[in-house]
């Protein structure tokens, strides 16, 4: 019988928890030399980027790497509205935790998703054609959902993840909006 999406979550997010921590950090590096060669990372100014839970791709060194860019974290919806915020981070350790244990800035100001000029994606699982598994919850879906009637428009949404994360084919669903790009250590995937 074939995998449905919740095992795939499962065997993906296992898969990229046990690698070891000196994996984690090569595969980082090399990610971030990819990145960092990409015109579109070359000529962005306002990015978006995430603090890595659950063996997720560790790209906070591009920080450094880019000190001229405004860097950003997604911030959870608050009841009112259904879309990420994105708020301004200087790479500083973070105190507060959000719902999902996950740091985000306290204060600070924030960047409409469609303002920023890059987003670069967390993801679960994807394929060479762009299609992103998350962690459920819909949350990057959401909040460029007007990428969809807006062929073209901005941001650029580039997945980072981890070699082992890439499979041959993921079914979609019409609210699923595709990434540009994939990133990992191995290799750049041109989805779009
Ligand atoms: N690093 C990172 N930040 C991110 C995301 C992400 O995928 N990675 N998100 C992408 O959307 C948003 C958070 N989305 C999330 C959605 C679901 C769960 C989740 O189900 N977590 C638990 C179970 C619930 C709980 O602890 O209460 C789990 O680990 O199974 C976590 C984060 C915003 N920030
Ligand atoms: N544009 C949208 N409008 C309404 N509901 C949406 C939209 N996008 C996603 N959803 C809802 O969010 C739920 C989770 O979607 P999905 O499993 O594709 O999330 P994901 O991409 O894995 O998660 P994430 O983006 O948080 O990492 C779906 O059941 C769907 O109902």
């Amino acid at each position: 019988m074939s995998e449905n999406k919740t095992q795939l979550r499962r065997r993906m997010r296992a898969g990229r928890r046990d690698l070891s921590a000196y994996q984690q950090r090569l595969h980082a590096r090399a990610a971030i030399t990819l990145l960092s060669r990409l015109p579109q990372m070359r000529r962005a100014r306002h990015i978006g980027i995430y603090w890595p839970i659950d063996g997720e791709l560790d790209i906070r060194q591009l920080l450094q790497r880019f000190r001229a860019k405004h860097f950003y974290l997604p911030v959870l919806p608050v009841e009112s509205q259904p879309h990420l915020r994105f708020k301004r981070w200087h790479g500083e350790t973070l105190s507060f935790r959000n719902r999902f244990h996950i740091p985000e800035p306290a204060a600070g100001p924030c960047r409409a998703p469609k303002l920023l000029d890059l987003v670069l994606v967390p993801l679960v699982a994807f394929d060479p054609k762009g299609a992103r598994l998350g962690m459920g919850a819909g949350f990057y879906d959401r909040t460029f959902e007007h990428k969809q009637l807006l062929p073209g428009a901005g941001p650029q949404l580039i997945g980072t993840a981890h070699q082992l994360q890439c499979v041959e084919h993921l079914p979609t669903d019409n609210w699923d909006i595709p990434l540009d790009l994939v990133v990992t250590e191995k290799r750049i995937y041109r989805c779009r």
